[in-house]
């Protein structure tokens, strides 16, 4: 599967924050995208998951054009992705926050549940059992039953991830899913994407911890005000002179 963004732009009055990206992301892939504070990352991310329009452009997964679809059209179609600040509902445990993310979909309604008691039971059933799977996969069977808020900062990203798994997702967007998080769980969740995409889901990352980022990820975009000024290894891209000035002032 290939997701493609063609010409996408974005502007706020005459300030461009997204200026015609074009890039194409196959599913088999983990693609990174760094760039400067600024650059127009995390309104490129909004831009494909549809919580922002963009002014021009398009987005598509697969030949199906997801660009005026909403934010939860394009999860059904196979998009899921997480938050920079991680957002579990800090009063649910960390089950419940799974099962939560399933069963937010639209048509789960009260209506259904009477009308369909048999179906709506096998239905829990049937996500109770995922979020679990789920859980046992992502190593957070042991705090299952924990409040979300009492987890460390690497396990709440660990909790996002788990959030987006439940949607079933062949594409996930991660907003900088080291950020805030210690050394060796930056390795366990990057274990956890590597045997995701080995599964065939795709990956595109905004990350700043460009060494961690360049383990993960054998291509990687770089974004500077609002443009693709970089696309290809991280070794390229990283030696790239372009992306070192507009990375000047910032270590790389
Ligand atoms: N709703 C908005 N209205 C006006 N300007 C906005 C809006 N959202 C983002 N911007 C501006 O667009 C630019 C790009 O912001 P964005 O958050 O996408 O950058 P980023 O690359 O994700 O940055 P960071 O790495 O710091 O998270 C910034 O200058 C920001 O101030």
């Amino acid at each position: 599967m290939t997701l493609t963004l063609d010409s996408l732009s974005r502007s706020y009055g005459g300030f461009h924050a997204v200026q015609s990206v074009s890039l194409s992301l196959s599913t088999n892939a983990i693609v990174g995208m760094i760039g400067p504070n600024g650059a127009g990352k995390t309104t490129l991310f909004s831009l494909i998951n549809g919580l922002q329009s963009p002014s021009s452009g398009s987005v598509s997964l697969d030949g199906l054009d997801l660009t005026t679809l909403p934010a939860f059209k394009r999860a059904r179609a196979g998009l899921a992705w997480t938050f920079q600040v991680p957002r579990p509902f800090s009063h649910l445990t960390v089950l419940e926050n799974l099962l939560v993310a399933a069963r937010n979909q639209p048509g789960d309604s009260i209506l259904r549940a009477f009308f369909q008691p048999r179906a709506t039971r096998r239905f829990e059933v049937e996500i109770e059992r995922r979020a679990k799977q789920i859980l046992e996969f992502l190593r957070l069977s042991h705090v299952s039953e924990e409040f979300s808020k009492n987890l460390s900062g690497g396990q709440k990203k660990l909790v996002e991830l788990g959030r987006a798994l439940m949607l079933e997702p062949k594409f996930i967007l991660l907003d900088e899913p080291f950020a805030g998080v210690n050394p060796v769980l930056i390795d366990e969740i990057s274990e956890r994407i590597i045997e995701l995409n080995q599964l065939g889901i795709g990956f595109l990352i905004i990350e700043h911890n460009i060494g961690a980022l360049s383990r993960l990820c054998k291509r990687m975009v770089v974004l500077d005000h609002g443009r693709a000024i970089g696309d290809g290894s991280p070794a390229q891209v990283l030696a790239d002179e372009t992306v070192r000035m507009a990375y000047l002032g910032e270590s790389v």
